[in-house]
Formats: C-alpha cells, structure tokens, sequence
C-alpha cells in the first residue's frame, strides 16, 4: 500500500463516477480512509510541499492550485473546475492546460511513494474538448518502474465520466538535494 499524500487548495467540486466509495489518506497524524464524499469539503491534508507549483502548488495564486488523493490502491484522483483564464478553443480549455493536469497528476503518483521525478517525455491523446467551469475528474496510476524511469498514465473525464483526455508518460527518479542545490539564485534570476 503506497504512503498517501496530498494537500493543495482550491477548485473542488464533487465527485462523481469512478471513485471509490472510500480514499486512502495520510495526514501529519498518520494513514486513514475518508470517504469521497470529503473530497469537495476540502479534507485538510499534508502538504506536498511545492507551493510554487502552477500546479498544486497553494501560494501560487495564478495557478491551478489542484488537490490530490489518493485511493487505497494507489490510484491519484483530483477533481478540478477550470476558471474562464484557462481558455483555449471558445468555453473550452487550452490544450497546454489539459496537458499541465495529465502531468501532474501523473506526477503525484510517484510522489505518493516518496520518488521524486520529473517529466521526461510525455504524450496526450485530446479525445473531446474539456469544458470550462465545470467539474472534471483527474486520475492517474503509476504503470511500472525500471531503475529510475517510471511509467505512469492519466485520464481526465467530465462529471458524467466521459472521457475527454489522456496521457502517458516517463518519469525520470532524481535527487532533490542535488536538484535544490543547482537551482539558480534569486540574485541570478533577477539579472
Ligand atoms: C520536496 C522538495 C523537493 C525539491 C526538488 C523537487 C524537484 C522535482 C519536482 C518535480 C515536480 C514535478 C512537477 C510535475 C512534473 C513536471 O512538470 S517536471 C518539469 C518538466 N520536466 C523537466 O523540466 C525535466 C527536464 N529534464 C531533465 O532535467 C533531465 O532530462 C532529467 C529528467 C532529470 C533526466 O536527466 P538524466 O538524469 O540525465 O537522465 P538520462 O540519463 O538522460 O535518462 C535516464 C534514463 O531514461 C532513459 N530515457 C530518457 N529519455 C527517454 C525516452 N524519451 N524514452 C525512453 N527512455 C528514455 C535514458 O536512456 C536513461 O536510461 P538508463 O540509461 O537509465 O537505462
């Protein structure tokens, strides 16, 4: 049983089709089950730490600012509400976005087991529009790992559980102390 996650903010609605009755979750107090049902009650979680993020992250106020769960068999369920900002085709989402969610959610599921990983390669099938304003679910499973390269599927659907998108993708296993310390500094990226 992977170890859960996930703490974000924002944008939950309710959750429909295709979740389990139940969600397997860990807090700072330790690993429990909710039921879905907390899922758009905005169930206080641990923080995955990238507040940053344009995903997840909850002090980037332009961002998606997703929450994450994850299920008692490891799968990584989301639900999100796109806001008029993510527009692409007419009332519909830009394709960059729908692409951003695949990711990240198909990022969460090696978080889940504590790997750190970062998209290396990645492919999305765009099978209908994706609606604006309107609750959508967001899932994804970690397929198989070999050495550091991790393979992990994603799929958005609407309420009704059409499906709308779908991703797959290869992960590459890094070490974030290595990662942190190349990072550029403040002084540098103002210049
Ligand atoms: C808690 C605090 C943490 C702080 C710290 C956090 C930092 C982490 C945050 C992550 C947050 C995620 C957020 C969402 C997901 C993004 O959005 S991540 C952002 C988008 N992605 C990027 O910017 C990644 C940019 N790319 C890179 O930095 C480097 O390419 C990588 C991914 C680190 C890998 O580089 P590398 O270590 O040099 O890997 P490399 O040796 O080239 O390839 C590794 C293996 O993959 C194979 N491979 C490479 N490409 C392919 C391919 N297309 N097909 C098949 N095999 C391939 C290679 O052959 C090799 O195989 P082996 O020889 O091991 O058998």
């Amino acid at each position: 049983m992977p170890p859960g996650i996930l703490r974000n903010s924002l944008s939950i609605g309710k959750v429909t089709l295709g979740f389990p009755a139940r969600l397997l979750i860990r807090t700072k107090e330790g690993q429990r089950t909710v039921p879905s049902s907390k899922l758009d009650k905005g169930e206080p979680l641990t923080h995955t730490a990238l507040h940053g993020c344009f995903g997840c992250g909850q002090h980037n106020r332009t961002g998606l600012r997703l929450r994450f769960y994850v299920d008692d068999t490891g799968q990584i369920l989301s639900t999100v509400r796109l806001a008029g900002r993510f527009e692409g085709p007419p009332g519909h989402a830009h394709g960059g976005i729908v692409a951003t969610l695949l990711d990240e959610a198909m990022s969460k599921t090696n978080r889940a087991q504590n790997i750190v990983a970062m998209t290396r390669h990645m492919e999305v099938d765009y099978l209908r529009p994706v609606p604006l304003r309107t609750t959508l679910q967001l899932t994804a499973r970690h397929l198989s790992v070999e050495g550091r390269k991790h393979h992990c599927a994603a799929e958005l659907r609407n309420a009704a559980g059409e499906l709308l998108a779908t991703g797959k993708a290869l992960f590459i296993a890094i070490d974030p102390a290595r990662f942190q310390a190349s990072k550029p500094s403040m002084r540098a990226m103002k210049s």
